[in-house]
């Protein structure tokens, strides 16, 4: 569904700061996959994400999703196909505009629109219906600016927009990274009801081990611009702390073999 091919990326190419962040990395993700993604900083986590939203431009490589090629088609076009919540919940949604408008505004993506024209009354009940599902209370808070609803009912709103229409592949980026431990969890609550309510395939970054290992069916690790583990069904499920503490640990030895091997 989702098939990336001998990716690369490097900043400040052909300067003394050169840095080769994705290295050659293939992936190939299924229908309904639910990936989390783990690695250490700078593995090259959110510069994945960024060239398959296409707000950063591959140097080599292929990103196919659903038979169609990424590579050529702008970010904004991308984004018709691409949900994404990003950590800074400013990034994701308009924190001048009420909770109605930016439901709006987000309903009436890909097309033409005046915001007055996209206000359409007859979806007020049913954005209702939906928020009184996620069990936040945003249901009576429409007429409410984002900048002045908690952390958390900006995360759950940000999710409830990205999935709204229906995208082919969600990219979530330590989305509750900002978020106190008894809201992150909420938020992964709402994340999962989403995702599997609306059988979304999907990518998720995140620091936190529990949530890397209780959700999703599938664990990546990256490391230097690689994927260095993809464990899947039974090897996932039956994975703990301690094994992944060990992959880290495994990767940074190797850092450090090179270091002193001077390669
Ligand atoms: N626009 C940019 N220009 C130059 N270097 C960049 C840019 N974006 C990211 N980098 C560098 O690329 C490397 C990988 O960054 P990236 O944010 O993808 O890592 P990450 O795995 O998401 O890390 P973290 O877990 O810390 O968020 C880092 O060394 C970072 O400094």
């Amino acid at each position: 569904m989702l098939k990336i091919e001998g990716l690369s990326k490097t900043f400040n190419q052909d300067t003394p700061l050169e840095n080769r962040v994705i290295d050659a990395l293939s992936l190939k993700v299924e229908r309904k996959d639910f990936i989390t993604l783990l690695g250490s900083n700078g593995a090259g986590k959110s510069t994945l994400l960024n060239l398959i939203a296409g707000t950063l431009e591959e140097e080599e490589g292929q990103i196919i999703l659903d038979g169609q090629e990424l590579t050529p088609m702008k970010a904004y076009k991308r984004a018709n196909l691409i949900g994404r919540v990003h950590q800074d919940p400013r990034l994701s949604v308009s924190p001048n505009m009420t909770l109605l408008e930016n439901l709006s505004l987000a309903d009436a993506k890909g097309h033409s629109f005046s915001l007055k024209k996209a206000i359409d009354l007859n979806r007020t009940s049913y954005y209702k219906e939906q928020l009184s599902t996620l069990g936040l209370g945003l249901e009576t808070k429409l007429h409410t600016k984002i900048g002045l609803l908690s952390g958390g009912q900006r995360q759950a709103v940000a999710l409830f927009m990205a999935v709204m229409k229906k995208p082919k592949l969600l990219l979530l980026d330590e989305h509750t990274a900002a978020l106190d431990p008894r809201t992150s969890e909420i938020i992964m609550g709402v994340t999962e009801k989403l995702i599997s309510q609306e059988e979304i395939t999907t990518l998720m970054v995140t620091h936190n081990m529990n949530h890397a290992l209780s959700y999703g069916n599938r664990l990546i690790m990256m490391h230097e611009g690689r994927i260095v583990e993809d464990l899947r069904g039974k090897d996932k499920a039956e994975l703990t702390a301690q094994d992944v503490i060990a992959m880290f640990k495994k990767n940074a030895e190797v850092i450090e073999d090179r270091m002193v091997l001077g390669l």
